[in-house]
């Protein structure tokens, strides 16, 4: 059976959220980000999980080992199903992160950024003066959060099928950069469609814009799931 899509819950207040939420009679699977989380603090987890919902707490930390150690253990504690840091903070820094994470959380997917769904080969190399390709990169920061404990990585559904073969079908690929076919690409560079994410063999999808600005989000949300669970546009 397919994963739900993870609905991004890009909202400023609580209130936003509840009024989005309530348009649902089926828990969901939904991000909170930067920008729900600072905003409202650890509160936002609590009522969103007394809701029903599940929950993958996204705020990538990247820090010293100890800092992302201690931090995690106190998000741990909020009872998310999903959490991640930032794979370009390094092996000591996951290792720290997933002993904390496991500690508090056992049964917790702990996952790691390895390239932003914003960021394109020519800014790789130009900007972050990087030497591999966007996919060698990519491999590359899913082995080392591999070989650090952690359960999978964010990538875009274009490199789900290269993580798999480098790390191994238990490796979970959790993928943004997903866009309806008549959608903008907005912000992202790397999108592709959820029918698509099946095809290249992704293991979770997270939507954001396409269904929380749609005019019928309930609808938007259903649609997105068929094409995902069907493999078909
Ligand atoms: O590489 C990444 C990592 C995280 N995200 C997050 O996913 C959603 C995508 O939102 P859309 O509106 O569907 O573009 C957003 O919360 C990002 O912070 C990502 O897009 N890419």
């Amino acid at each position: 059976m397919m994963n739900r899509p993870i609905i991004a819950l890009d909202f400023s207040t609580m209130a936003e959220v509840e009024r989005f939420l309530t348009k649902f009679d089926e828990p969901l699977f939904v991000k909170v980000g930067m920008e729900l989380y600072l905003q409202n603090g650890p509160a936002v987890i609590r009522e969103i999980r007394a809701m029903g919902h599940d929950v993958f707490l996204d705020l990538k930390l990247h820090d010293i080992p100890n800092t992302v150690g201690k931090a995690m253990a106190g998000l741990a504690s909020l009872d998310v199903q999903m959490t991640n840091v930032h794979a370009q903070g390094g092996s000591s820094m996951m290792k720290r992160a997933a002993e904390s994470f496991k500690y508090h959380n056992p049964d917790g997917i702990l996952i790691a950024v390895t390239q932003l769904t914003s960021t394109s080969e020519e800014m790789m190399q130009q900007e972050q003066k990087s030497i591999l390709s966007l996919e060698e990169s990519v491999a590359h920061y899913a082995q080392l959060a591999k070989d650090s404990g952690l359960d999978g990585v964010v990538s875009s559904p274009l490199e789900s099928r290269l993580i798999h073969a480098h790390c191994g079908d238990d490796f979970l690929t959790v993928t943004p950069g997903i866009r309806l076919n008549e959608d903008s690409k907005d912000d992202q560079v790397r999108v592709v469609t959820p029918a698509r994410a099946h095809a290249l063999g992704s293991d979770y999808i997270v939507v954001g814009r396409s269904v929380t600005k749609a005019s019928n989000p309930v609808a938007q949300y259903s649609r997105v799931k068929e094409e995902w669970e069907s493999g078909e546009e």
